[in-house]
């Protein structure tokens, strides 16, 4: 139970809990550790991702439409947990589906699945005491979100408040795979490294090997979401664990 990088730089994964069913993202995920995935982003399916891409949204749209819940995605974290001891395991949602749980409730029932830490796309530190209360109450870590845009003071509260990494976001936007990482990506964490000793990770974009090396250059770990989601999206269920297994071997190559 750790949310660390073994190697440099590490891999953090998203994936949409549900999609295509609880099942196969449960296979899926256990494929993605087993070859080489520190950390795993279970994404809370939602009727509005706003900062998502249209491949994350078609996903979150069919989990939607199966009737993923919440309540569904904290039980296959304890799955995960019981499965991969040492696997990291990242609560990944939009803020609504929480409140309706209601914060206390979600954090005790995260902490309680077995899950390392919390990342809320739509959570800011402005606004966070009520959600760091409550993670810190459960020993959760929150992981937040940097974006380049972001200026120093806003970077030094959001270093401040992470735990376990912190989440630089290459360029600002939404979501989905793109030829080419910008500058921005090595400058947000050059300016993050003045604030914190926490392990960075780069997401937004990332989607073969050459791109992960070029973020080892510079940070801890790369995110990759959409070009997961993407080949689970065009992949039979039966067979998108073994696919995903390969994708995640070749992107550590
Ligand atoms: O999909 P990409 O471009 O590989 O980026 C990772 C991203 O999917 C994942 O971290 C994520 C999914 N939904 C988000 C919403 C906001 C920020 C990040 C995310």
């Amino acid at each position: 139970m750790a949310i660390e990088f073994k190697t440099k730089p590490g891999l953090v994964i998203y994936l949409t809990a549900g999609d295509p069913d609880l099942a196969t993202t449960r296979d899926i995920a256990l494929a993605a550790i087993d070859n080489g995935a520190d950390v795993i982003e279970l994404g809370v399916p939602f009727s509005d991702p706003l900062a998502d891409g249209p491949v994350i949204q078609r996903a979150s749209e069919r989990a939607v439409a199966k009737g993923t819940r919440l309540t569904d995605v904290l039980a296959l974290a304890k799955e995960l947990r019981s499965a991969r001891p040492q696997a990291g395991i990242i609560l990944f949602s939009y803020l609504n589906p929480v409140l309706r749980l209601g914060m206390q409730e979600f954090c005790a029932r995260a902490s309680e699945a077995g899950a390392d830490g919390v990342l809320l796309t739509d959570m800011i530190v402005e606004e966070a005491a009520e959600y760091l209360d409550a993670m810190h109450a459960n020993k959760l870590a929150p992981v937040f979100l940097a974006a380049p845009t972001s200026p120093d003071a806003r970077l030094k509260a959001i270093a401040e408040c992470s735990q376990g990494f912190v989440y630089a976001i290459s360029r600002v936007g939404i979501t989905g795979t793109q030829s080419s990482l910008t500058e921005d990506a090595s400058q947000v964490v050059s300016r993050l490294r003045q604030f914190t000793k926490l392990p960075i990770a780069v997401g937004f974009g990332i989607s073969n090997a050459q791109h992960v090396r070029a973020v080892g250059e510079f940070a801890d770990a790369a995110v990759v979401g959409s070009a997961l989601v993407q080949l689970i999206e065009r992949t039979p269920p039966e067979e998108a664990a073994a696919a995903v297994g390969t994708l995640i071997s070749e992107l550590r190559a």
